[in-house]
């Protein structure tokens, strides 16, 4: 089978006339891990839901594994952790593994689904008993539960400590590696850096960005400048600054996110304002995100 895993051409979905994706194509090679990312209401869960079948496109077309979400056989096929893991009441943590296993033709036998999602010492616990973090993992299991060639996991480290999330990314990695294709939303912009191939920007809907991390760090030039600011130096007075991107302030420390820090080093200067301490430091991924939404709301 040679179709690509995900295939989006131009869809758009309107709820009430507002566009919550706006002509969005791109396509999701097999044995890829693709995060999407964008900031609360660009899109991800909208086009997610899109892809899965849970939403119908206003316009455009979605196909998973070469056909229709809703095709019976192509459900087979995938696996979901959707933000919200409801649980049924009266059930246990294996009981539930179960059932959801019992959809599926080709199930993972209960042991590996427990050990993987770290649930083995949990597995008789009234899943309705469970702790946020243990939760998601549950949701984790679930999503995994028939084999899925497609899994999405959208914020799926939401509440997991941190030794959860380790053997839950070590997890996600493996299953990429044996073939298995994986969409991810996370506002964890270090982990999208950690695990994905590929990182899809959406803003207000539409596609800022595609390509691997270190294209997505080198396509823009997306750098800060930092420096301990005089107290006569404010939001206001940076605002009539040119070239600056985004402000963020640490008690008089200030870190200003800029396309040209060039350039910008040059305004600071030629305005007089009072700096101590400055620091040019080249983008990370979170200055390229910054840079790329900031500039698409342009
Ligand atoms: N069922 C709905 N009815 C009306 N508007 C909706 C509906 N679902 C989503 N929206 C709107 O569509 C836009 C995109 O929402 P979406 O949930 O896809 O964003 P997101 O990128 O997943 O955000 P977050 O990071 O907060 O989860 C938002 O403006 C949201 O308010």
């Amino acid at each position: 089978m040679s179709e690509a895993a995900i295939q989006l051409q131009q869809v758009t979905k309107e709820f009430k006339g507002k566009k919550a994706v706006d002509n969005l194509s791109f396509t999701v090679e097999r044995g890829t891990v693709v995060a999407l990312l964008g900031p609360n209401g660009a899109g991800k869960t909208t086009t997610i839901s899109m892809i899965l079948g849970l939403l119908h496109p206003t316009t455009g077309t979605v196909k998973l594994l070469g056909g229709a979400p809703q095709d019976r056989q192509v459900r087979d096929r995938i696996g979901a952790m959707l933000q919200d893991v409801s649980v049924i009441e009266g059930l246990t943590v294996a009981e539930t593994i179960n059932l959801f296993r019992s959809y599926y033709s080709q199930p993972l036998p209960l042991e590996q689904l427990l050990q993987i999602s770290g649930l083995d010492n949990e597995r008789n616990k009234m899943a309705s008993a469970m702790s946020g973090g243990q939760r998601r993992r549950l949701g984790f299991a679930l999503a995994a539960a028939g084999d899925p060639e497609v899994l999405f996991l959208d914020e799926p480290t939401v509440g997991m400590d941190v030794t959860s999330r380790q053997l839950f990314w070590d997890t996600v990695r493996a299953m990429a590696g044996k073939g298995r294709t994986i969409v991810l939303t996370t506002h964890y912009l270090e982990e999208a850096d950690q695990v994905a191939d590929r990182i899809i920007v959406i803003n207000d809907g539409k596609l800022a960005a595609d390509g691997t991390p270190s294209q997505i760090k080198a396509t823009t030039t997306g750098r800060t400048i930092s420096f301990t600011a005089g107290n006569a130096v404010t939001t206001e007075s940076l605002r009539n600054i040119s070239g600056i991107v985004d402000i963020e302030w640490n008690g008089r420390r200030v870190k200003l996110y800029s396309n040209d820090t060039d350039q910008l080093i040059a305004e600071l200067v030629r305005a007089e304002l009072e700096m101590k301490d400055i620091e040019i430091m080249s983008g990370g991924l979170e200055e390229a995100f910054r840079s790329l939404v900031s500039t698409a709301k342009v």
